[in-house]
């Protein structure tokens, strides 16, 4: 991409409605754009890192035996009136009419629509499991929404939901889940910890968190400092293993962790000192069994393998990437902007032209830029006619992991130098070692 003919609107001052290093950077970097409290535009950079962290989502959803579709935005308030939560929700629920004065809402949440979709068509236990999930905004008319995207009024969650004949059965889809958490967060570059959570107005009896630590979070937690040296469940997992599943949970379950809601003061002061760990973290993943809870008012119920009728288990787990982005910065950033990780980037290198207009620069970022668009390396070709030092400092703020710098003394001798974005390591080299190291 030409960064002459893209749209990144950098600012060049921090903007001041941001009180938090994410929210300052999106901002900064041309990422978002505040439409109306709470509520955003992704621009095109902002949206190639959402697309990415989606993409990683899918993958490992997928993975774990879960099966994408597609829900609606706006919900009829029937669904909601079946299952009792329609009243409860309260005022976070964005209520609408239709022209025919129907009562209508912006989903929140789709427990009830997927609920609505199983009973519909799924009759026997033979169908069972199943896990449904989308990728979806949702609203929610949080009464003080700040930090950005870290919370917002509408903002994008993948939400699944599982379906089983009995609660071992769910037990063991809520660890398929757990597993996949575990692992969509590390390919993100993140480390998150599972807490026992509330459930609040999902319901149930069964929850985790999943943390991670930073200390802008508006969560409190309380944890065991083993948890650092867990190993993530591995690609080759088999997720039709109960055995393995569960001791992957149990490994994880197996030292304290819970945030404030859930706090037993004095079995983390049990702990010695030097293994008690007590921070501030940002929640981008909850997970929920909650068995009957939706299956019993709105009749989900499969013929099971004693010719009878059985409501089936149901259990939900969100994960919210609108919230991941800025969370992955408040992890990951130096004092000159963003350091993404690789699995992220919104490209995987930038091209600085330190001198727009002389033919050598050119002539070596355009030889460059096709070398490595051919090879699939997505380029960003700062080819615009700033000064060096702006184009150095949009490089860093941006956060692309790989910079290829151009600048007329080194072109003359056939050179560029490569940077390492989060390492700050520089290596000259010719032109042709630069291509060949990056493809
Ligand atoms: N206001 C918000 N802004 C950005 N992300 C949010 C917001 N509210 C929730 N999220 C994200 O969405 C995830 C799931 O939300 S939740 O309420 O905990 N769970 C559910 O809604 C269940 N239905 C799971 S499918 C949270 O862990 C968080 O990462």
């Amino acid at each position: 991409m030409r960064l002459s003919r893209y749209f990144m609107p950098i600012l060049k001052e921090n903007p001041k409605e941001a009180e938090i290093v994410s929210h300052r950077l999106m901002l900064r970097a041309g990422m978002i754009r505040q439409q109306s409290q709470g509520i955003y535009s992704w621009l095109p950079l902002g949206k190639r890192v959402l697309d990415k962290v989606n993409g990683i989502i899918r993958q490992e959803q997928n993975r774990a035996g879960a099966i994408e579709l597609s829900m609606p935005t706006l919900q009829s308030a029937e669904l909601w009136q079946e299952s009792g939560r329609y009243d409860d929700y309260g005022k976070e629920m964005l209520r609408i009419k239709d022209r025919q004065e129907r009562p209508m809402l912006y989903g929140p949440t789709n427990e009830e629509m997927i609920t609505d979709i199983f009973r519909s068509s799924v009759k026997s236990y033979k169908n069972l499991p199943l896990n449904l999930y989308h990728i979806q905004l949702k609203f929610r008319d949080e009464i003080r929404p700040r930090f950005g995207t870290m919370r917002s009024r509408e903002f994008v969650m993948k939400d699944a939901y599982s379906f089983d004949l009995t609660k071992e059965d769910a037990e063991h889809s809520y660890r398929k889940m757990f597993t996949a958490y575990l692992r969509t967060f590390s390919r993100l570059g993140l480390r998150a910890i599972p807490m026992r959570a509330d459930t609040g107005p999902i319901g149930g009896d069964l929850s985790h968190e999943f943390i991670i630590l930073a200390d802008t979070g508006e969560s409190e937690v309380f944890s065991h400092r083993d948890f650092v040296n867990f190993d993530i469940p591995a690609e080759t997992t088999d997720f039709d293993d109960v055995a393995a599943l569960q001791a992957v949970f149990d490994q994880w379950t197996s030292v304290y962790a819970a945030t404030s809601e859930m706090h037993d003061e004095a079995a983390f002061d049990a702990l010695p000192e030097g293994e008690r760990l007590s921070a501030r973290g940002i929640e981008v993943g909850h997970i929920f069994y909650f068995g009957t809870k939706y299956s019993e008012p709105m009749g989900a119920k499969v013929q099971g393998p004693d010719g009878k009728e059985h409501l089936v288990h149901m259990g939900s787990y969100g994960i919210g990437p609108t919230r991941l982005v800025p969370a992955i910065i408040e992890a990951s950033h130096d004092e000159n902007g963003i350091i993404w990780p690789a699995s992220v980037a919104p490209f995987d290198a930038v091209i600085i032209n330190m001198k727009a207009g002389d033919a050598a620069c050119d002539a070596a970022c355009e030889r460059i830029y096709a070398a490595l668009s051919k090879a699939g390396i997505d380029t960003l070709y700062d080819d615009t006619d700033d000064r060096a030092g702006t184009k150095f400092a949009t490089a860093d703020l941006i956060g692309v992991p790989t910079q290829i710098i151009a600048g007329p003394r080194a072109v003359a001798a056939g050179e560029v130098e490569l940077k390492d974005r989060k390492t700050g390591a520089r290596e000259t080299m010719t032109i042709e070692a630069a291509i060949n190291k990056l493809t």
